[in-house]
């Protein structure tokens, strides 16, 4: 009999076509093997084992509400045999994970493990350690944020982490970092590799023996060897050139690595982060990025998503900002129109943007109480943008009367108007179509037959 370590509890719910027959095994055999089980509370939060034997639109639905506070493991039990396309909506709908089930007492012993494993993840991803450093509570960044402390936590292997600018990079590598639960632990070690030359290469990343090279008065150890069963985090990695990159082959494979000056090999053991804005994918393709590398950093990947992705989170990140700003003179929270001014606004630095929009809020703001309209500085007030319906009523009013003034019809009117804001979305996403559709809420294809109409300008 396979016994599970911490005979973790759960709630545990049949879907309809479940015989008596099959629940009660399933029920046995977890029982057995040291699970214990309750039925389904009404609001289901927690862990949960939702056992079901078919897969339809009804079953997702059960499904999708039952996730939505706790975290789900799916049993599919026989004799339904359950497709890939299956399985991945079941995981779209919310599932941690789906497993196929005999039952047996060896795959009672699997969930058991596997509920342990989402236990262990889940407590840290709502710990202050983790929710109080990368703020946010919206689908695309809590995922990330479990991804990100399960890599972390179990795995000791290369983390590549991509996004724009200001996405929370560097803030994920020292989480990753702050996670790792050896006793021995070494430090974190960040390189930029953007200020990296390459007469420079060779001893910051290695280190160099005395009189290895004019000026090198006294012997230093290099970035891998102060990374030393800690971890090394290569920021902006996409901007080492091949030459560079070709340094790093050995060194992240086997550790190995010769100081400059010498001709002993030394022994390093590290966890490499790397971080970059680039698409590397695209770089190995066009062989600005060499593949061997490539895939010698990406062992996870991990992508940070843009804040336009994740709106909800722009009032919890700046209330985070505004308590790490408070002198005493900061303000207490954000009025009404604040609000509405800060979840309108766009951000294409992302959150860094954010940080420095919050920190010139507080900093004009006097007098305690919630930060106020008037301390938005004059050039930033929104100048009929959608964060002010009223104003945006304005603009389109004032507008309107120009061109009945100018006899336009409503046909033309109408016309102008979307050319005018699909022009300006497609601005605002420097010419990425399909993010500018997403934008304006139509599909990619309708986008490109407005296009195709629109008249030229005069
Ligand atoms: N989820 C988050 N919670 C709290 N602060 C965040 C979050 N994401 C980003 N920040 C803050 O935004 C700023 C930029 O973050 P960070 O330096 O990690 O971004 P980056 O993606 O590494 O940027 P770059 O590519 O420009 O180096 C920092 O001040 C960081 O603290």
């Amino acid at each position: 009999m396979h016994r599970v370590d911490e005979s973790p509890n759960a709630w545990i719910h049949f879907l309809d076509a479940i015989p008596a027959t099959v629940r009660e095994a399933v029920l046995a055999i977890l029982h057995q093997s040291g699970l214990r089980t309750s039925p389904m509370p009404a609001d289901a939060q927690g862990y949960g084992l939702v056992v079901l034997g078919a897969v339809d639109d009804r079953v997702l639905e059960q499904i999708r509400l039952a996730c939505r506070r706790a975290v789900v493991l799916v049993l599919v039990v026989a004799p339904c045999r359950l497709s890939a396309a299956e399985a991945w909506s079941l995981l779209r709908a919310g599932a941690a994970d789906v497993m196929r089930w005999a039952p047996l007492p060896a795959d009672a012993a699997q969930v058991g493990a596997r509920l342990s494993r989402l236990r262990t993840v889940q407590a840290l991803v709502d710990s202050p350690r983790v929710r109080d450093v990368l703020v946010g509570d919206s689908p695309a960044w809590r995922a990330l944020v479990r991804q990100v402390v399960e890599l972390a936590v179990f795995s000791r292997g290369p983390v590549l982490i991509t996004g724009e600018s200001g996405t929370g990079k560097e803030l994920i590598a020292r989480l990753i970092h702050d996670l790792d639960r050896r006793a021995d632990k070494g430090s974190m070690v960040i390189v930029d590799c953007t200020t990296i030359t390459p007469e420079l290469s060779g001893s910051e990343f290695f280190g160099h023996e005395r009189g290895a090279f004019t000026g090198a008065m006294n012997p230093r150890e290099g970035a891998f060897a102060l990374a030393h069963r800690g971890t090394l985090f290569l920021d902006e990695i996409g901007e080492l050139p091949p030459p560079l990159q070709a340094q790093l082959l050995r060194v992240v494979q086997e550790g190995k690595y010769k100081r400059v000056g010498s001709n002993a090999w030394q022994q390093t053991e590290f966890r490499l982060v790397s971080a970059t804005h680039r698409d590397l994918d695209a770089g190995v393709a066009d062989g600005s990025f060499r593949a061997d590398l490539y895939y010698r950093i990406a062992g996870s990947i991990c992508r940070t998503p843009r804040l336009a992705e994740r709106k909800e989170d722009v009032l919890e990140l700046a209330a985070h900002f505004q308590a790490g700003f408070d002198d005493g003179d900061g303000g207490e929270g954000f009025d009404e129109p604040v609000r509405q001014y800060l979840k309108a606004r766009d951000y294409p630095g992302n959150v860094r943007e954010l940080r420095r929009v919050v920190s010139w809020l507080c900093h004009r703001h006097a007098g305690g109480g919630p930060v106020t309209i008037g301390d938005v500085p004059e050039d930033e007030r929104p100048a009929g943008t959608e964060s002010s319906r009223d104003a945006l009523q304005l603009c389109f009013e004032r507008a309107a009367r120009d061109a009945i003034d100018l006899g336009l019809g409503l046909k033309e009117i109408g016309q102008t108007a979307t050319d005018c804001a699909i022009r300006l979305a497609i601005e605002r996403e420097q010419g990425n179509l399909h993010r500018a559709a997403l934008r304006l809420g139509v599909t990619d294809r309708a986008l490109q037959l407005r296009r195709a109409q629109q008249r030229p300008l005069h």
